[in-house]
């Protein structure tokens, strides 16, 4: 099956920027990041602040232009197209609802505004047909009609959030991508929205990239799960099998550092903090940190290896026993980590 995207070896490299100039340092913000992403799969990102979640998504949808690599819609080149071609590829085939919704709308546009401009950028059927179009939305995300001429700022978190994502299923996008879409909302809200997006997500066949911090949610809504550390996708794990069963050391430590996923344990302990993606360590940028870690990894980072489940594979030169306990692991690794 063609995937809906395709990213083959993407790097992307940031001028550093340092009081407020740019130096001649190098943001290292995504390197070599391989990702197909299937039509009706929700994939899951993971990884701590900073390790380039947000650029993944945002190469996925096209407004990233990787330094390097490639990124392919539905089998056909995006960078290599034509601007105009790419940006109705872009505008129509896909949506991405941002972390915000009180900065990602327009303050000063009703909701009809908000969501027929995609719509009429996009030149979608007569007025008339528009405007039906604005009230099929409204009832497919939940939203009471007498709001169509209510402006963002007087909507709760909740419904800007669900005029967001009607925004990004305006065009009937095969791929939606929401980086953090409830970390700004009130804990009462964040659930409904997420059974929002499950539910949009089986009825309208989406594909959906799922980025966020909260690796519960992730490992709730996903069938995939990418483990990312300091610019690089360090495992792809299908989603049942993450909490218990990954084999990058990585992907262990984060999970098991989640309350209420496992029995209560003791969190992996993962020394000192995450390098800069400035001056990323040689070999395997995990190693400063892993308790597992010897020569090997210094030299160099190591290709994918597949797991016994299909689906699964992990970067790693000392990888975790399929069956061995997160329990049992955090034994091993407290010795070395508290010397
Ligand atoms: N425009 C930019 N210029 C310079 N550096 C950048 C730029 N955008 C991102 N970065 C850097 O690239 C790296 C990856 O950033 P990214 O936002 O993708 O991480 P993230 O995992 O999404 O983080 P968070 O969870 O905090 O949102 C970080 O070191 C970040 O500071």
């Amino acid at each position: 099956m063609t995937a809906v995207v395709e990213v083959r070896d993407a790097h992307v490299v940031h001028k550093a920027r340092g009081g407020g100039v740019f130096t001649r340092d190098r943001v290292y913000a995504l390197t070599g990041a391989g990702l197909a992403v299937a039509p009706g799969e929700t994939v899951g990102v993971v990884g701590e602040s900073g390790c380039g979640k947000s650029t993944l998504a945002r190469v996925l949808v096209g407004i990233q232009r990787p330094t390097s690599g490639t990124v392919s819609f539905r089998g056909r080149d995006l960078w290599s197209m034509p601007p105009a071609e790419r940006r109705t590829t872009v505008g129509a085939g896909t949506g991405m609802i941002f972390q915000d919704p009180s900065t990602a709308l327009n303050r000063r546009l009703t909701v009809r505004r908000i969501l027929r401009d995609p719509l009429d950028v996009h030149g979608r059927g007569t007025r008339a047909e528009r405007d039906d179009r604005v009230r099929e939305l409204m009832s497919l995300v939940g939203l009471p009609r007498a709001l169509t001429d209510a402006l963002p700022g007087q909507l709760s978190g909740g419904q800007r959030q669900r005029v967001a994502i009607a925004r990004a299923l305006a065009l009937d996008p095969g791929l939606v991508v929401a980086d953090e879409p409830t970390s700004a909302l009130d804990v009462s809200v964040r659930a409904q929205i997420l059974n929002l997006l499950l539910d949009l997500k089986e009825r309208l066949g989406l594909a959906l990239v799922f980025v966020s911090h909260d690796i519960q949610t992730v490992r709730r809504m996903s069938d995939r799960v990418i483990t990312m550390y300091l610019g690089r996708i360090v495992e792809e794990t299908p989603a049942a099998r993450v909490t218990d069963q990954a084999r990058h050391p990585y992907t262990r430590a984060l999970f098991s550092a989640t309350p209420g996923l496992l029995d209560p344990i003791d969190p992996i302990p993962l020394t000192g903090p995450v390098p800069s993606a400035t001056r990323p360590p040689s070999g395997c940028p995990f190693r400063t940190r892993c308790w597992k870690a010897d020569e090997v990894c210094a030299g160099s980072m190591p290709d994918f290896s597949a797991a016994s489940q299909p689906g699964h594979r992990y970067r790693c030169h000392h990888p975790v026993q399929e069956d061995q306990s997160t329990r049992d692991l955090v034994r091993q690794s407290l010795p070395r980590s508290t010397e």
